[in-house]
């Protein structure tokens, strides 16, 4: 995978929106190069806290996030190493598509060259290239979220936060962004995404990590997560997935 090495380790003692009341606790992730990791769990188990998290947005977060690179370990350092691709576009009234770009680029430190080079392509994959000039505050919700997708592509990160990204996009912008994703992980980015559709995530992802009620109920690859459920070999996450989510609520009750 590009020849990179590096591992995004996270390991979360606690997290949430106050201080000293957590909404997750005990949560660890890892990301390597060219890895699809699934962060699974019904909703408010605490997926999208956990990216809120790596992103340096949440008032608490008592966690310990490393980058193992290949011969040494940085603590926290996070910019320019993530990219977020939220489930709810996050967009300015007032600036243009290319002046969303603009922006993003200028806060990664892309310089105007490069942004010029890499855009061009990019609003023509997600089919934006005649609204550059236009206000996505206008656009539809999937050509927000394009919008959104062109942003985070443009910065290279080492991993990409995608937050539900099988909801919104029509299938041709799904299949766009999976083999724009592919292209990245070839480069040697990682991924890291949530999502309720397991059958996709199933397919896509190369290991897991199911929140429930702001803990890890199971982690690893389908084959663990299925031993964790004590489901037989074949059986579809899905199935597992509700195994382990019944079987954490029924020991909360
Ligand atoms: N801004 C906020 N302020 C306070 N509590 C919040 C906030 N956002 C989320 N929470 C709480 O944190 C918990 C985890 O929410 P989170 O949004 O991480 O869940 P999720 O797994 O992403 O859910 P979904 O699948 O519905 O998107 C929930 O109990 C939720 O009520």
């Amino acid at each position: 995978m590009g020849g990179e090495s590096w591992l995004m380790r996270a390991a979360i003692r606690a997290a949430g929106y106050e201080l000293g009341n957590a909404v997750l606790r005990d949560v660890a992730i890892e990301v390597g190069p060219g890895e699809r990791v699934g962060l699974l769990g019904p909703n408010g188990a605490g997926k999208s806290t956990v990216m809120k998290g790596l992103l340096g947005q949440l008032p608490y977060w008592d966690a310990d996030v490393r980058w193992r690179e290949a011969n040494a370990v940085a603590g926290g350092a996070m910019n320019g190493r993530l990219a977020y691709i939220p489930e709810q576009p996050i967009l300015y009234e007032r600036f243009t598509l290319w002046e969303h770009l603009q922006l993003a680029a200028a806060v990664c430190g892309i310089s105007e060259e490069r942004l010029a080079d890499r855009a061009e392509g990019l609003l023509a994959r997600f089919r934006l290239r005649h609204v550059k000039d236009d206000y996505p505050i206008k656009f539809s919700k999937g050509m927000q979220q394009k919008t959104m997708l062109v942003a985070a592509f443009l910065l290279e990160p080492s991993v990409y936060l995608v937050d539900e990204p099988f909801i919104g996009l029509d299938p041709a912008a799904v299949m766009e962004l999976l083999e724009a994703l592919d292209e990245e992980r070839a480069r040697g980015a990682g991924v890291l995404l949530t999502t309720h559709v397991l059958d996709s995530a199933e397919r896509l992802c190369d290991r897991f990590v199911l929140v429930h009620e702001g803990g890890a109920a199971a982690s690893g690859t389908v084959a663990d997560i299925r031993a964790a459920s004590g489901m037989p070999d074949g059986t579809p996450l899905f199935d597992c997935f509700h195994r382990l989510t019944r079987a954490a609520s029924a020991e909360g009750s």
